[in-house]
């Protein structure tokens, strides 16, 4: 996968987690605290559906999503700058892995099962793979999944945190790893 020799200051953040773990909020209050790009994948597909994705998944199926998901991380990855919300499937595709691993800074937002259950009913009916699906074959498919996000450069366990704490702390903990690493010359 080819390198687009960006610094570790000018990196896309991509975050990466289960469904309502909270990527959309936080990446969204974490790109107001660094002054980046806000971009999230989902609406992105939205848009150049128009359309809300589970009306995508009923009319076009997985596979098409799959298809637009991955070109648009292809595109906003390859960027500097940005703080990038992909959703929770989006690292099944080794293709979409590799192009983030190399070129952006991948943080996973990790949350409990525990936690996670306390959030479904805040999880609006636009997620297709939780729609009919019983509170144990969620926990079947978020297991699984934990995999996938195990491909990451940083997690951040998000359980007691609220959203604005979260995107806080990470934004402190991001800028003190690039003075050590990249420190700006005075
Ligand atoms: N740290 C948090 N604490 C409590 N609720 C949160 C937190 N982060 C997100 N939420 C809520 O959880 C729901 C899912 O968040 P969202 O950002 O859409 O997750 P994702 O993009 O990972 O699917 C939203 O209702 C959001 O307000
Ligand atoms: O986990 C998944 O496969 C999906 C997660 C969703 O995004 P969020 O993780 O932001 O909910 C969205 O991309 C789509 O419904 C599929
Ligand atoms: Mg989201």
């Amino acid at each position: 996968m080819r390198n687009f020799g960006l610094s570790i200051r000018e990196k896309s953040i991509v975050c990466i987690g289960f469904m309502g773990a909270g990527k959309t909020t936080v990446g969204q209050l974490l790109a107001q605290r660094l002054y980046r790009n806000f971009v999230d994948i989902d609406v992105e597909i939205e848009k150049e559906f128009a359309m809300p994705i589970s009306q995508i998944f009923r009319l076009y199926g997985e596979p098409t999503f799959r298809a637009k998901e991955k070109d648009l991380i292809v595109k906003y990855s390859q960027q500097p700058l940005n703080v990038i919300s992909v959703g929770g499937g989006a690292f099944l595709q080794k293709e979409i892995q590799d192009i983030c691993m190399t070129n952006c800074i991948v943080l996973f937002l990790d949350i409990s099962w525990e936690s996670w259950k306390e959030r479904v009913q805040l999880l609006a009916d636009n997620r297709p793979l939780l729609k009919d699906r019983s509170l144990e074959d969620i926990k079947t498919l978020f297991l699984e999944r934990q995999s996938i996000y195990s491909l990451n450069h940083s997690a951040f366990i998000v359980d007691d945190f609220k959203a604005q704490e979260a995107a806080d702390y990470l934004a402190g903990a991001l800028k003190l790893s690039w003075e050590i690493h990249a420190p700006q010359s005075t």
